[in-house]
């Protein structure tokens, strides 16, 4: 079975993958994939570089990611410009690992914007993990240092909540504990099994 897992920033999408794996799914991660294909000394980073100017280079050669966060959430059309870079890519990656999975395999994939790529019904169901917008800003203030304006850029460059719940087949509701999460997560696992054995 191929499920999509999708959730706004700070959610708990890789949480949720995380378990997902412990329980036996394989996770094909979107971010990771778009950290990859912009590694330093990468075609994909030289692209970038040819777009946004060498000042998005750290002295190490590596893209620098908060300068070109800030660039690219305060800026729809560079926002568009960068995603055209780095999408193509991290698909070729996702057919490339899809090929590598057996049939038996619960493939889960990671893929912040689900509900904005218009492939949510390619997927045998959807997860979406759900939290209101002031939780998200909440963790994200909190684990990662942003600033609440930060954090908001990042939330208004994403498809609405309820347009992320249209595409759900389950819904993990994340507001409650990591052990409330746990148990949600693995009761969703145990329906997916059972649907993939029907
Ligand atoms: C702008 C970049 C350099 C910022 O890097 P940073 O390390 O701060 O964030 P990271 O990549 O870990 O992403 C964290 C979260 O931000 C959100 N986010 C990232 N890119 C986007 C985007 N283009 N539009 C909306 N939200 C986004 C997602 O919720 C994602 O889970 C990076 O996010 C990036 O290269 N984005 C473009 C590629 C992309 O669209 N990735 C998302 C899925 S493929
Ligand atoms: N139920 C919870 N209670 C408290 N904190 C949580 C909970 N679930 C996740 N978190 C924390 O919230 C933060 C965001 O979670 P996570 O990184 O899993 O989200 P994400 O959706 O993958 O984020 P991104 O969109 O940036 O990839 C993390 O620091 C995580 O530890």
């Amino acid at each position: 079975m191929r499920i999509g897992l999708t959730g706004g920033v700070a959610s708990g999408k890789s949480t949720v993958s995380g378990i997902l794996r412990e329980l036996g799914a394989v996770v094909i991660d979107a971010d990771l994939l778009a950290r990859e294909v912009v590694e330093k000394g990468s075609p994909g980073l030289e692209r970038v570089v040819e777009a946004f100017g060498p000042e998005i280079l750290t002295v190490d050669g590596e893209m620098d990611r908060a300068k070109v966060g800030a660039i690219v959430f305060a800026d729809e059309p560079q926002r568009r410009v960068l995603e055209s870079i780095v999408h193509p890519l991290v698909f070729e990656r996702i057919v490339a690992l899809e090929e590598a999975a057996t049939e038996d395999d619960l493939v889960v994939h990671d893929i912040p914007l689900l509900a904005e790529s218009g492939r949510a019904a390619t997927f045998d169901a959807v997860i979406v993990v759900d939290v209101p917008p002031e939780v998200q800003v909440e963790r994200m203030v909190r684990d990662r240092g942003w600033t609440r304006e930060e954090a908001e850029a990042r939330i208004a460059a994403q498809a609405g909540r309820e347009d992320r719940l249209a595409i759900a087949t389950y819904v993990i509701d994340n507001t409650g504990t990591l052990d409330d999460l746990r148990q949600r997560v693995t009761e969703v696992a145990e329906e997916l099994r059972s649907r993939a054995e029907s």
